[in-house]
């Protein structure tokens, strides 16, 4: 096959672009090219050369108007330079061609925002959810349990038994949705993913600080019903060698961080479709 490329979009108040470039090799993609969204929007890099999206963690145009909002609207909306396409076409395509997209944080919220994920409404044009700020009014930087939905066709989670314990940093991770019907075809499909838990991954908990921030059905990560798209308030690329752990010093870890096991599962989708 061709080479597994991984494409990390920065700019504008994105932070983590090197982490996720760094998950992306460790997780076995050949390139991971980290690019300027300006390059984007001039089409010096297109996303047709791409096989795996990542909009990574940060603070976008300094959360105004809501984290990722803005940048929301420049995606949904702004014309590529020299090219008649918008951006969002290109994006459609790269999601229509049965490529990736992981949304991390404030990647997470503009996939949201973008009506991306869960991608109900109007052929995924509509946004039917957000992420608003956290319950406790702060923001929150911590390390989190988080069960792993088995029952998900999510490509990204692929393999995992129990759950996965990663790091999350921010102040609107609240997940909300705008109706019980939403709520309910999230629930129904499992496309709750990831949901705060106990340590044990057991049961999702609404208690806080195991939920850091009161997300409904304490949801922490969701996917897109084809699987291929997948949105966490957690920082998988935060997490991808046990020295990265908190208590590294003093407990016998694995090698590999929780967080690999989506880089990995992501290049191995790859490698073997395209
Ligand atoms: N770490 C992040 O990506 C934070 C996202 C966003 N700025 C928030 O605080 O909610």
């Amino acid at each position: 096959m061709a080479k597994a490329k991984a494409l990390i979009i920065t700019g504008n108040g994105t932070n983590c672009e090197m982490e996720a470039a760094h998950a992306c090799r460790l997780g076995g993609f050949d390139e991971a090219r980290i690019a300027h969204i300006s390059d984007l929007l001039s089409g010096e890099i297109r996303l047709d050369d791409f096989h795996f999206l990542n909009l990574t963690g940060g603070f976008l145009d300094g959360d105004d108007l809501g984290s990722a909002k803005a940048q929301a609207n420049r995606l949904r909306y702004a014309k590529t330079q020299g090219g008649n396409e918008h951006l969002f076409e290109q994006l459609q395509r790269f999601i229509d061609d049965g490529k990736l997209v992981l949304g991390v944080c404030n990647g997470f919220q503009l996939l949201v925002k973008m009506g991306l994920l869960p991608g109900f409404a109007n052929n995924g044009r509509q946004q039917v959810a957000t992420l608003t700020f956290n319950d406790s009014g702060r923001f929150q930087d911590r390390w989190v349990y988080l069960k792993n939905n088995t029952a998900s066709n999510c490509i990204f989670t692929r393999g995992v038994e129990k759950g996965l314990y990663l790091p999350i940093r921010h102040g609107e991770g609240k997940f909300v949705v705008d109706g019980t019907e939403t709520l309910e075809r999230i629930e129904k499909g499992n496309l709750a993913v990831l949901v705060y838990s106990d340590p044990a991954y057991t049961s999702a908990t609404m208690e806080f600080p195991l939920n850091p921030n009161g997300s409904v059905n304490a949801i922490a990560g969701i996917s897109s019903e084809s699987g291929r798209i997948m949105g966490l308030m957690p920082h998988p690329e935060a997490f991808v060698n046990r020295i990265q752990h908190p208590r590294w010093t003093r407990e016998n870890l694995p090698e590999d961080g929780d967080g690999l096991v989506l880089f990995r599962n992501a290049a191995d989708y790859v490698k073997n479709d395209f």
